[in-house]
């Protein structure tokens, strides 16, 4: 392709490797952003129903705060990085050099269409990559704006969206990029990793998956239900590290059901489906595949759900068994699934045995609990009583573990993602110790002493 080549060559000429080079990038983002705001906030508007203040918060601003994050460090980020040497060495300087890979593809999903189209582009530019950016065909709006937005602000031998479906990621796949960061589904992180094997090309894959909220008895079950269903109802669920189902203890149950439903009364009033700012499930496909999972529990509240404009209400669904569609996948919309349990060892034992999720948040007062929860079990990232919060932090990784996701981002995370660390050992040549080119006795001592 040839875009690919002309980014390629524009790359090789050294431009990137520059401190006020990507510094005017990142600015240059910033402004874009700016520019862009209300096209960016329509868009979002008519492919999701994202209200401007959920729009501006998830997307917008989180991107700002992310580019302002870059520019802030940059300088110590892309510097060579002096590290120490054992005896051996003597006389070495030894550093590791911040090389960019070259041309980065990132493929987008559709949930925050935006935000997980250009955060990881930040962080390419940031360490000096180009990038093609491939956004999401089921948010078409979204997509055009930041195809406008990009053209208008970047030449395409820096940054380039194009837009397609599968077809055109696939044919994307095929090309000789240097890195490739996918956000999406695990059906479709299979596919990137192995087109990406077949060319050793680096990939960072965020994925998805099941993550559980765990509420113990010792919750706070007030603050627990209303931190669920702030995380849960955001996007009307479609995030990807929204809690998918909670594991309540048997104890508060039917007092957390109750809070919950309070908490989403308070947040989108008793009828969710009136309120203007609810966000709508993407397209019909999915509105119908989280319908069919009503059918499988009893609805404890909510329910309701609207064709027309493709929303389904806050919904609690019990009686549900693990054999389930609703327990087998990820759900990815507005359904929480709620099951009892007595004893946290028995749900530990049942969470290890199934792919790691990536999220997982633990509700409780007791630090021995945390810690157990926290500990033994593997998952992407998460909250000790919260949702959603430790994405929001640029000083933590972010990312997915074993099906959930492999690397992560933010941050400096973003950075090294997209940079190669080249080691180098610099050799004096103001003596040469002997001991290195002998086989004898004297020599493997000085060895194994200095080592
Ligand atoms: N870990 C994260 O940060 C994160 C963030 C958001 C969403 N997700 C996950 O993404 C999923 C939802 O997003 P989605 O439905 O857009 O994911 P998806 O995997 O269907 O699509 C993601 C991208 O891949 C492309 N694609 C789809 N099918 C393809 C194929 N057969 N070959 C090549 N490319 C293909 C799409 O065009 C899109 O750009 C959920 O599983 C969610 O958990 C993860």
């Amino acid at each position: 392709m040839e875009i690919i080549e002309q980014q390629k060559n524009w790359f090789l000429q050294g431009h990137t490797r520059r401190y006020a080079f990507r510094k005017r990038q990142l600015e240059k983002m910033k402004r874009m952003l700016d520019t862009f705001e209300a096209p960016l906030l329509k868009a979002l508007r008519y492919d999701l129903n994202k209200s401007g203040f959920e729009a501006y918060t998830t997307e917008i601003a989180f991107l700002k705060a992310e580019i302002d994050e870059q520019v802030k460090h940059l300088k110590t980020r892309m510097a060579p990085e002096k590290v120490k040497a054992p005896l051996t060495h003597a006389g070495t300087d030894n550093y590791i050099i911040k090389e960019p890979y070259g041309n980065v593809l990132i493929i987008a999903p559709w949930n925050y269409p935006l935000q997980l189209a250009i955060a990881p582009a930040i962080g390419a530019i940031a360490a000096g990559n180009t990038a093609v950016i491939k956004p999401s065909e089921m948010t078409p709006m979204v997509s055009w704006v930041i195809r406008r937005m990009v053209e208008e602000f970047f030449p395409e031998h820096i940054l380039k969206v194009i837009e397609g479906g599968k077809e055109v990621t696939q044919k994307l796949l095929q090309e000789p990029f240097d890195y490739i960061f996918f956000t999406g589904s695990e059906r479709v992180g299979q596919i990137v990793m192995q087109k990406a094997a077949e060319q050793l090309i680096p990939v960072t894959l965020e994925l998805g998956g099941k993550s559980p909220a765990i509420v113990h008895k010792d919750a706070n079950v007030q603050v627990a239900a209303r931190r669920i269903a702030w995380g849960k109802l955001i996007n009307a669920g479609q995030t990807c590290i929204a809690p998918d189902h909670v594991l309540v203890h048997e104890e508060v149950k039917d007092s957390f059901i109750e809070a919950y439903k309070e908490a989403v009364t308070h947040l989108y009033s008793s009828e969710p489906l009136q309120n203007e700012d609810y966000v709508k499930i993407v397209n019909k496909d999915h509105f119908h595949r989280i319908k069919e999972y009503l059918e499988e529990g009893n609805v404890a509240f909510g329910g309701e759900t609207s064709e027309k404009e493709n929303k389904i209400a806050p919904t609690v669904l019990t009686d549900v068994s693990r054999d389930d569609k609703v327990m087998q996948e990820e759900i990815f919309g507005p359904v929480l699934p709620v099951i009892g349990y007595d004893e946290l060892d028995d749900v530990i034992r049942t969470l290890s045995g199934k792919p790691k999720p990536l999220a997982l948040y633990y509700f409780g007062e007791s630090q021995k609990d945390q810690k157990l929860v926290t500990t033994t079990l593997s998952f992407g990232g998460g909250c000790i009583n919260d949702t959603l919060y430790h994405i929001i932090n640029p000083h933590l990784p972010f990312g997915g573990v074993g099906s959930s996701g492999m690397g992560s981002y933010h941050g400096k995370y973003s950075f090294s993602t997209f940079t190669h660390e080249k080691s180098i050992t610099k050799q004096t040549t103001k003596f040469d110790p002997s001991f290195r080119y002998k086989r004898d006795e004297k020599s493997l001592k000085i060895i194994k002493s200095l080592l």
